[in-house]
């Protein structure tokens, strides 16, 4: 097709140009400023935003809006300051401006911007800016997934015992939810495997499992901008998406799994502890799952 009757290829490649300019913005504040004392938290102590985060999202969604009007938007810092979090079968930009923000701040170097583009409800392409290591993971539907323009294929380790597994300890400090991080992390690393990983950043420890360097994420408590775009590159690359109940992934469960294939999707979705956080998309009058 020509690039004027595609149009998501036009979409992808502003998000692409977009998310390097935001990574620009992000190194020059990692190299010339403090952030520590300008940190604000959301929804914990732990959970944490900076003004680098709401500047990056206003520059991304501003731009889009001024080429694609019609288009809607899934921003984490929109939503958090009370925009809703629902996907519809519009044309949807799904956004985390920093993925990594406490390695943000901290200076720890895996940050990443997340661009997804959902139609129908299904993520088209992906964009992950690895801005620190200037690293551009990228997907579309059907044509492969890409790290600075070389193709990505996941591990081919089928072996358990032979694995990488990447996850994070999340922002939520409640003591029966740490029990629960801490009881899955036991029986994974009880395998044994060979290692246990995480990046700081959802999206990156999926890019790691893209390029085949971990054959395994999962963590509960992610949002729906944490690992959209990472979703189709993971995908593209040849890998596998799970819930952690072993079902389907749902973007908005705010639970995932990915795997380079179902063999070792399946082994370590067995050691898991399945719980729930409150999904993105419910009513802000529900009861929490
Ligand atoms: O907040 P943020 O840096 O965009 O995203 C982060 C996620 O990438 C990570 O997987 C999770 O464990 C953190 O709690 C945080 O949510
Ligand atoms: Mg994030
Ligand atoms: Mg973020």
């Amino acid at each position: 097709m020509s690039k004027s009757h595609d149009p998501w290829q036009d979409a992808m490649d502003h998000a692409v140009a977009v998310a390097r300019k935001s990574g620009e913005m992000i190194r020059e504040v990692v190299q010339n400023q403090d952030q520590s004392s300008l940190v604000q938290t959301k929804s914990s102590a732990v959970d944490l935003v900076t003004e680098t985060d709401q500047k990056v999202e206003r520059l991304i969604i501003q731009s889009v809006k001024s080429k694609f009007p019609s288009h809607r938007f899934i921003g984490e810092e929109s939503v958090s300051s009370g925009e809703p979090c629902i996907l519809t079968s519009d044309p949807t930009w799904i956004i985390d401006p920093i993925d990594g923000t406490t390695n943000f701040v901290h200076r720890y170097p895996f940050v990443g911007v997340c661009i997804g583009f959902a139609v129908n409800q299904q993520v088209e392409w992906g964009v992950v800016y690895s801005a620190i290591e200037d690293k551009m993971f990228t997907a579309r539907r059907g044509r492969g997934a890409f790290c600075n323009g070389r193709p990505l294929q996941v591990s081919t380790q089928t072996d358990v015992h032979r694995s990488m597994v990447a996850t994070e300890f999340g922002s939520d400090r409640d003591p029966q939810v740490v029990d629960k991080i801490f009881s899955s992390l036991h029986k994974v690393l009880s395998l044994p495997v060979h290692g246990v990983r995480g990046a700081g950043s959802a999206a990156l420890n999926m890019c790691a499992v893209a390029r085949g360097s971990v054959e395994l994420y999962y963590e509960t408590g992610v949002h729906v901008w944490d690992i959209a775009a990472a979703s189709v590159i993971v995908t593209e690359a040849g890998g596998v998406l799970r819930d952690t109940t072993g079902g389907a992934l749902d973007l908005m469960s705010r639970r995932i799994v990915a795997a380079n294939n179902e063999t070792i999707a399946t082994r370590i979705i067995a050691e898991l502890e399945v719980y729930s956080s409150e999904r993105d998309d419910r009513a802000p009058d529900c009861e929490p799952e």
